[in-house]
């Protein structure tokens, strides 16, 4: 019999996975799954439970929470040799990764696209010791993700990161970076850099329209130094995925990438602090098995 472990965060987003457990359960059960749950304690404690599902070899890791916490699922899975099938329940308040694979927001119907079984490989992104899903960089600008306060964000979602922003605007500064990708060499000042996976991320769907999840590159995003006003404008124009060509932006595919600075620099990973510059980032190609609904597995995404 195939063995599931739910790991699931019960503070996630407006708290609802709770309700569903039942029915969650039934329907693992009913695919020939024998599956146990774990309740995530707080902080670090979703990285701990996938590696101790790691060690008990179970088949299939089902995260139940918000980016938060697959992002810590995934820390807890990718240093390993084993790694079992990872399925994903949207129930944060961001779920930009989920988006990605395009798994349903209703607890059930994404229940159902993991028994059904169809799972793809997918790219695992990895700054200097930690991993990532979703997007990670640096510069003053993403600083604000830490700086919304969480209750503001449950009850808001994602327009509390819009009204943050604006609020900090006028503060962002540039900074003096050095930024090697794949061979080539960026130096001068920056707004902000951003090495995405996916194409959806923080609320801007379009922010790398072009990215695959599995072709091994990520999405580097270099924002040059601008005015206030320049700085709406392409914001306003990555809205609509139509920033690309902007002549203050880098826009590039790069596997590899060296970032330094002789300034202080924070970094993000996947929303959270993420230490200081320097950083290193190496796309580690088609690391995990994902479940995603069928019509989303094109031909050249296809597990080898
Ligand atoms: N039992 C718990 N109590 C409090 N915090 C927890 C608990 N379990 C996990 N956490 C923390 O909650 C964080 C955020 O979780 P997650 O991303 O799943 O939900 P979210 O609602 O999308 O939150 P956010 O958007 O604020 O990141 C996790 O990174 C983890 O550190």
């Amino acid at each position: 019999m195939k063995r599931a472990r739910i790991i699931y965060n019960p503070t996630a987003g407006r708290e609802i996975f709770k309700r569903h457990i039942a029915e969650v359960l039934q329907k693992l059960e009913m695919a020939g799954y024998e599956t146990s749950c774990h309740a995530t304690t707080g902080a670090g404690d979703a990285k701990k439970a996938a590696r101790v599902a790691v060690e008990r070899k179970y088949d299939v890791v089902i995260c139940a929470g918000g980016d938060g916490t697959i992002n810590e699922v995934v820390n807890g899975l990718a240093e390993q040799d084993y790694r079992p099938k990872l399925g994903v329940i949207p129930t944060g308040t961001t779920n930009d990764f989920a988006r990605a694979l395009q798994m349903p927001r209703d607890i059930e119907a994404a229940v159902d696209i993991i028994t059904a079984g169809h799972t793809i490989p997918i790219d695992i992104g990895k700054m200097n010791d930690s991993y990532f899903i979703n997007i990670a960089g640096g510069g003053r600008l993403t600083e604000l993700t830490y700086e919304v306060p969480a209750k503001l964000k449950t009850v808001l979602g994602q327009l509390a990161y819009y009204l943050k922003g604006i609020e900090m605007l006028p503060s962002i500064r540039s900074s003096e970076v050095s930024i090697e990708y794949d061979g080539k060499l960026f130096e001068g000042e920056i707004m902000l850099f951003l090495v995405a996976l996916t194409n959806s991320v923080g609320g801007f769907e379009k922010l790398a329209p072009d990215s695959s999840i599995n072709d091994g590159l990520f999405t580097l995003l270099i924002l040059k130094k601008t005015n206030l006003a320049e700085f709406i404008r392409i914001a306003t124009l990555a809205l609509r995925g139509e920033h690309i060509n902007d002549p203050n932006l880098i826009y590039s595919k790069a596997n590899h990438i060296k970032v330094k600075s002789k300034e202080k620099m924070q970094l993000n990973i996947d929303g959270e602090y993420g230490g200081l510059l320097p950083a290193e980032f190496n796309n580690l190609y088609r690391h995990l098995e994902v479940f995603v609904p069928i019509d989303d597995i094109r031909p050249e995404d296809k597990a080898e």
